[in-house]
């Protein structure tokens, strides 16, 4: 091929994917080049099937609550794991295929092979050299394998093979407490797994208020031993697969391995775009317009590093294949910061992060699930809700959460703190009785006691009855 492509994409993710919608709006003259399998690592080994898996493990896990709500028989109830893993690749499969059709029509357009950079406008995949005008790179991410830990073969999974397994085995150790640890030893376990998980940090699912990972640990501890603090370690004893940490060591049959992803970069030529390179071997970029310094190239999703969330994979595709298609970059207002852990109860922070707010100069309000009365009913009465607020403005700065219904609260917070809302507007909006919103209300009432008092006239003045039943 000797004609030069206006866009070369590289990497089909979700960040190539959304590129490639942009750049097929303003030019038919493209490239599209995916190393291994189509169909997105959300898709296949990521998002998706983990959600799916966790569903299984949570509906099973709900027999717990019958007797209390005089439902009888539960003792009785068994699950078939195999069956459970096989509706994950059922399901899986039909999400990849979803994400197989956008492809599928690009003919010729649409290469298979790895792609090596050999400069600025210059790629060659499969032994050619194509040209271009510009060039995203979207190659995402892999997970970290300690090198002498592959020794233990198949014994040691990672979620690009977990939800392969036909089955699963009797005990198994989490390593890493990151997102995907939390997720998946919380589900494991609560599909009849034995589980014990490990994690270097004294904190888990990327939490910064210690007061919320206090309760979420607490919560998670009831359901396996969680050993935090310490760094963990594998080994063999009488050929068994031994977790090591300095304090602790546990005989386990099989590992999940979640210690971090790393972007894929490997042999990729980064070194040859002539800007220089961080410790990690990555290129500045610019999260507003997803530019490499100064140079035609853009980098988007997984591989820099910025958020490895989906939601921003395909903004950052997005931003790659407008600004690849364009004289001068655009710059983008990136959306309010929003992660969501599918743990149960679920984890999440919203906004700013205590860890880079001056404590002294926040308000902090908080609020107890134990006794919401919607929560009770329900049986979810666990967790706790902590929002952060600026004292000058009243305006809402922040959360974290390990609470029922975290997805939706997490949202309802992401809305308030991108359109800057301040306590007392949040609390003029209308809480319907009995929703577990209404614990979000308490815990902006106990912000709104630390600011100066709403006028009489105001229905943001308006406080708790302090009972259960009511709030
Ligand atoms: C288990 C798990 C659960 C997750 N759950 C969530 C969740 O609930 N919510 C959420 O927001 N995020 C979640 N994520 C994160 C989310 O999946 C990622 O942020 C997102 O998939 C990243 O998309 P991407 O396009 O950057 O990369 P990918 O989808 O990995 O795409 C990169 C593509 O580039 C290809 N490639 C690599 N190198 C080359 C090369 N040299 N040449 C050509 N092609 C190459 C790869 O093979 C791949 O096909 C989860 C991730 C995992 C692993
Ligand atoms: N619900 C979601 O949004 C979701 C779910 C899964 C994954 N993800 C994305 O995928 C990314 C990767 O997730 P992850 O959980 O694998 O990575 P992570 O980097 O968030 O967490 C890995 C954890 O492993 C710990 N660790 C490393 N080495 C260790 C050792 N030897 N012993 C004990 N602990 C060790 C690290 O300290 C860290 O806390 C996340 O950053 C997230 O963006 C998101």
């Amino acid at each position: 091929m000797n004609e030069t492509f206006d866009v070369v994409i590289v990497g089909a993710g979700t960040a190539g994917l959304a590129a490639l919608r942009e750049v097929t709006k303003r030019t038919q003259n493209f490239i599209l080049i995916n190393d291994g399998p189509w169909g997105t690592v959300c898709a296949r080994v990521g998002c998706m099937p983990s959600k799916t898996l966790i569903e299984a493990a949570n509906a099973f896990h709900h027999r717990g609550t019958f007797e209390e709500f005089g439902i009888r028989g539960a003792g009785s109830l068994t699950l078939d794991v195999a069956a459970a893993l096989q509706r994950v690749r059922r399901l899986r499969d039909k999400f990849v295929a979803s994400t197989l059709k956008t492809t599928e029509a690009l003919g010729q357009r649409a290469i298979s092979g790895r792609a090596r950079l050999l400069g600025v406008g210059r790629v060659e995949v499969n032994g050619h050299e194509l040209r271009a005008r510009h060039i995203i790179i979207a190659t995402g991410s892999s997970p970290v394998v300690p090198a002498p830990w592959r020794a233990f073969g198949k014994r040691v999974l990672t979620t690009d093979t977990l939800f392969e397994q036909e089955t699963l085995p009797s005990r198994m150790a989490v390593i890493g407490l990151g997102p995907i640890g939390v997720e998946m030893a919380q589900a494991l376990s609560r599909l009849g797994v034995d589980m014990v998980a490990f994690g270097e940090q004294p904190t888990i699912a990327g939490l910064r208020d210690i007061r919320v990972n206090a309760v979420a640990t607490d919560l998670l501890k009831h359901e396996f031993p969680l050993f935090l603090g310490e760094k963990a370690d594998l080994d063999t004893a009488d050929g068994r697969m031994r977790v090591r940490t300095r304090v602790n060591e546990t005989v386990v049959d099989s590992v999940l391995v979640s210690l971090g992803r790393r972007p894929n970069i490997d042999n990729l030529g980064l070194e040859t775009l002539g800007v220089e390179l961080n410790a990690q071997g990555l290129p500045p970029v610019d999260r507003h317009t997803m530019q490499i310094a100064d140079i035609p190239v853009f980098m988007a999703g997984d591989i820099n590093e910025h958020k490895p969330l989906l939601h921003e994979a395909a903004d950052e595709g997005h931003i790659a294949g407008i600004n690849a298609t364009r004289a001068a970059p655009v710059r983008f207002t990136r959306r309010t910061p929003l992660s969501i852990v599918f743990s149960d109860p679920g984890i999440a922070a919203v906004g700013s992060r205590p860890s880079s707010l001056d404590v002294n100069k926040t308000l902090m309000g908080e609020m107890q699930f134990k006794h919401q009365g919607r929560a009770m009913a329900g049986q979810r009465n666990k967790g706790v809700l902590r929002l952060y607020a600026q004292p000058e403005t009243g305006r809402l700065l922040g959360a974290e959460m390990c609470v029922p219904a975290a997805e939706h609260m997490a949202h309802l917070l992401a809305l308030a703190i991108g359109r800057s809302l301040t306590v007392h507007e949040m609390l003029r909006m209308p809480f319907y009785h009995p929703v577990l919103e209404e614990g979000l209300r308490t815990a902006l009432r106990g912000l709104s006691k630390q600011l100066p008092s709403c006028g009489e006239s105001d229905l943001a003045g308006c406080e708790a009855f302090d009972a259960e039943a009511l709030d």
